[in-house]
């Protein structure tokens, strides 16, 4: 049991690229904040006037550990792809099927994330981690299939541990390419029908949400079918005995960096109730953030996912951006547990990696702003209001 094990216990940390990956995650650099902080309030504008937009530039230097933060771009989205077994239980109206037809579309060009790349000019690459059926092969798609699928997570694990870590191998594997392809800035996308259901029972046992208020309408289910979703999350909590302090162990906790216990403690909630994007997008989390390359993240299954990579390694957040705030209740639960502040708030609640897209020109533009701005002395403005 994980509750056994000694804190910081090195025997109980998973071998290979996992390992290593959490190895080589740093912190946000404090001496590159605080220069960042400095060189903002030099800027010809009012101190503060940027907003959120000085935050955000400012954690890229503290991710990045150089100020000013490279300009993130170019950016790569990465679209993980997976089924899942609780589809069966009737959580969503959409026929299973249409994760692999989006898939086709995906690569084919014709949805609104490729419309959206294409506006960022990023790249966009799609993976099987676990589409329930096999794929022809094409231009653009990664296979990484861990399973045809999870098991019902409402009747026990969705995944084992061994599938799980698979899982986040396969988008430490993304993450690592795209960077040693030219990528500075990683954008997560998903593909899932009923991943939802799953994202909803991660937040909840990562931040001890009540499955009422964190379970949502996801593509847009009708009164009787939301009332069974919520259900199905409180099920899935009791079967695989995840009370509401199991995330005293996983959630991280302010200064804590990590230990054997939170680990495992991660792994098994994640592999209980997570879906393979969402282990993967949380490899691609991690991936990222041992490059030291800043992750936008997209929706509420990248804000679930990315409560399982901060459990795992609670500096990875230091990495990330919130893209936006999804209409998924949940969503805002997820964030505010992470301490992150979404750019974009359109009640957008497609995923895709369609939140993270949006947001991306923005956080060019509040590094452009560190990179071109004059300040007060060179630009010989007054810099003191009268
Ligand atoms: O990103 C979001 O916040 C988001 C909110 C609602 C739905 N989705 C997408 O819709 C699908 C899952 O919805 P559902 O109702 O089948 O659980 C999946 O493919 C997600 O990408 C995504
Ligand atoms: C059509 C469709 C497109 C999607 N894109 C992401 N999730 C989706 C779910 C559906 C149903």
């Amino acid at each position: 049991m994980p509750t056994e094990t000694p804190a910081g216990a090195s025997d109980d940390r998973p071998a290979g690229a996992l390992a290593e990956t959490l190895a080589a995650i740093r912190p946000a650099d404090p001496r590159a904040l605080a220069e960042a902080r400095a060189h903002q309030d030099r800027l010809t504008k009012p101190r503060g006037s940027l907003g959120a937009l000085e935050d955000v530039a400012v954690r890229l230097a503290g991710a990045a550990a150089a100020c000013p933060p490279p300009m993130p771009e170019p950016a790569a989205l990465a679209i993980f792809a997976a089924d899942h077994g609780v589809h069966a239980r009737g959580v969503t109206p959409w026929p299973q099927e249409v994760t692999v037809q989006m898939v086709a579309n995906f690569l084919a060009g014709g949805a609104v994330a490729n419309a959206f790349a294409a506006q960022a000019g990023a790249s966009v690459t799609v993976v099987d981690v676990g589409v329930a059926a096999d794929l022809p092969d094409a231009p653009g798609l990664r296979r990484h299939k861990v399973a045809y699928g999870t098991a019902d997570l409402s009747r026990g694990p969705a995944m084992t541990r061994e599938q799980a870590v698979a899982a986040l191998e396969a988008g430490i594997a993304v993450a690592r390419d795209l960077v040693a392809a030219g990528a500075r800035c990683l954008i997560t996308g998903d593909m899932g029908i009923a991943n939802t259901t799953a994202s909803a029972a991660l937040i909840c046992a990562f931040t001890g949400a009540d499955p009422a208020t964190a379970t949502g309408r996801g593509t847009g289910v009708d009164d009787e079918t939301h009332a069974r979703k919520v259900e199905v999350v409180r099920e899935a909590l009791r079967v695989n005995d995840l009370p509401a302090d199991v995330a005293r162990d996983a959630a991280p906790a302010g200064g804590v960096a990590w230990s054997g216990v939170r680990q495992e403690a991660a792994l098994r909630v994640l592999a209980a109730v997570g879906g393979l994007e969402h282990a993967a997008i949380a490899g691609f989390v991690l991936g990222g953030a041992a490059a030291r390359v800043p992750v936008i993240l997209d929706g509420v299954i990248a804000g679930a996912a990315a409560l399982a990579a901060a459990a795992l390694h609670p500096a990875a957040i230091d990495h990330c951006v919130a893209g936006h705030r999804s209409a998924e209740p949940g969503h805002a639960a997820a964030l505010a547990h992470l301490g992150l502040r979404p750019l974009v708030d359109l009640e957008l609640r497609l995923g895709e990696g369609t939140g993270g897209l949006l947001a991306h020109p923005l956080v060019c533009a509040a590094v452009r702003v560190m990179h071109e701005v004059a300040t007060f002395d060179s630009a010989g403005v007054t810099e003191k209001p009268v």
